[in-house]
């Protein structure tokens, strides 16, 4: 992929944008088909997720990223060029869709920001195929968005993304692209609330739930004493029904503020569905070569008092059972970057990761990237770790089948981004839920409906009551947001 040696401030200068855009063009007649030119341009600081509340539409794809703690955001809207696939090579052809649109596309501008030049943003659900006839999203969507715009330690980039071909008229692009940018830079810099009033909201949650969930797992304590399975992640999920819709925004804006530690998301399949969540746990990032991978299972609560929290801290770290729960992971996703010939490296015993509400065992993993590996040969290799499938992996798929009778959808699987460098960071998309701010579901006698999700690890020695206490536990982050 040529870079071009254009201006950084190319919304500035239309003559230089238009020279830009009619390159394109010209590479466009060359190669017989369409180009992408791609503008990064630095913007003064705004919030990108007031800029998906100003801009963003019902009916467009959206994704949305913030790590509060590290004052990092970026949010996608509208898709320049999409695939949706599935299948056990989805990632495959996810990488050769990234392969061939940057095989036809021209960067220009500021290309030295963080976030700067083109991202593509990728969905996966957590099994290859659709679980159901409406399943809510593809198994996989990836997308190159029209305006991606993302603040980072307070440095505002916006990335436009156009399709150009020997028929785009230059002089009205230049218009389109400016008069959007003026329109993004104007609008509020911060979320504006839109219900004063919380809606009424009424919690259904169906009381077998419980029942069910505590017999699969004695169930599934059944095949791990007969040896088929050494480790299952079981879910539950429950329902929340409103009058009126969720609003996206104002979900996401709370997430942020109360869960500043974890990874806030959201992924709109543009028919009024949006997956959301504040996730603690990262599957992968790339930045520069370096890999980090989180191994992340084996859960307390926090305490009320330093004291409390102190004793369940210790309590999780001396816990056999905690431990081997953890260890289950670590194995998997040391094997797993091994057999891309990658040198894992760790430290020897898990830390702590102290949440809002609850804490868990964590080791992070880094490795050196090696060759010309793609990020997405790496999501691939590690997508189920056992900290939301099981050991071994295909057979717990199949208990995990049998076991839940809802459709998980995006949760626990990979959501994240690639850019045109082969930088990556894809989050596991747990404490997650499905919202619904489009249509109220006939079913639930036209209300509004949020499907919430949250899983635990059983293995040798776990209590059915204990890991419902432990769900009920990690709900708690949704639900709370949501209300
Ligand atoms: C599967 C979930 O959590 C995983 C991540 C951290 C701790 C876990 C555990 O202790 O069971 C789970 O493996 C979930 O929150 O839905």
């Amino acid at each position: 992929m040529p870079v071009t040696p254009y201006r950084t401030n190319l919304f500035q200068d239309r003559k230089e944008l238009h020279q830009l855009l009619l390159t394109g063009k010209q590479q466009s007649l060359v190669k017989g088909c369409p180009q992408i030119v791609s503008i990064s341009e630095e913007i003064e600081v705004l919030d990108p997720l007031a800029v998906l509340q100003a801009i963003a539409k019902p009916d467009q794809l959206q994704v949305y990223f913030e790590k509060a703690s590290q004052r990092e955001a970026i949010a996608a809207i509208d898709a320049t060029l999409c695939l949706k696939t599935e299948g056990t090579n989805r990632f495959q052809k996810a990488q050769e869709f990234i392969q061939t649109t940057l095989d036809n596309l021209l960067p220009g501008g500021n290309l030295n920001l963080p976030f700067s030049g083109p991202h593509f943003f990728c969905s996966f659900t957590f099994f290859d195929k659709k679980q159901a006839v409406h399943s809510p999203f593809p198994a996989a969507t990836i997308f190159l968005p029209r305006w991606q715009i993302s603040c980072v330690q307070g440095s505002c980039v916006v990335v436009a993304n156009v399709e150009i071909n020997p028929q785009t008229n230059l002089q009205l692009l230049v218009e389109r692209l400016c008069n959007q940018l003026r329109r993004i830079s104007w609008y509020e810099r911060r979320v504006s609330n839109v219900f004063e009033i919380a809606p009424h909201k009424i919690i259904k949650q169906a009381p077998k739930n419980a029942e069910r969930f505590k017999s699969s797992v004695l169930s599934a304590l059944e095949s791990i004493r007969a040896n088929q399975l050494r480790k299952i992640v079981l879910a539950s999920a429950i329902d929340v029904l409103s009058p009126k819709p969720f609003n996206l925004v104002d979900s996401l804006d709370t997430l942020r503020k109360r869960h500043p530690d974890c990874y806030i998301f959201s992924s709109s399949n543009g028919k009024g569905q949006n997956f959301i969540g504040a996730s603690p746990e990262r599957l992968i990032s790339i930045r520069q070569h370096q890999i980090e991978v989180d191994a992340l299972a084996g859960s307390a609560p926090r305490g009320k008092t330093s004291t409390e929290d102190g004793a369940f801290a210790y309590q999780l770290l001396s816990s056999e059972k905690e431990r081997r729960e953890h260890q289950f992971v670590i194995n998997f996703i040391v094997e797993q970057l091994s057999d891309l010939g990658l040198i894992p490296q760790m430290l020897p015993t898990p830390q702590l990761l102290k949440l809002s509400n609850i804490q868990h065992l964590w080791t992070p993993i880094q490795a050196q990237l090696l060759g010309d590996i793609h990020p997405l040969e790496i999501v691939a290799q590690l997508h189920p770790t056992p900290a939301v499938a099981g050991v071994p992996t295909k057979m717990a798929q199949e208990q995990i089948r049998r076991y839940e009778t809802f459709d998980r959808t995006l949760y626990a699987a990979p959501l994240g981004w690639v850019d045109y460098q082969g930088n990556c960071e894809f989050i596991v998309g747990i404490r997650s839920a499905l919202i619904e701010s489009e249509k109220p579901a006939r079913l639930f006698a036209n209300a509004y409906r949020a499907r919430l999700y949250a899983g635990a690890g059983i293995v040798a020695g776990s209590d059915p009551n204990k890991e419902f206490a432990e769900i009920q536990l990690k709900l708690q982050a949704l639900l709370k947001a949501l209300l």
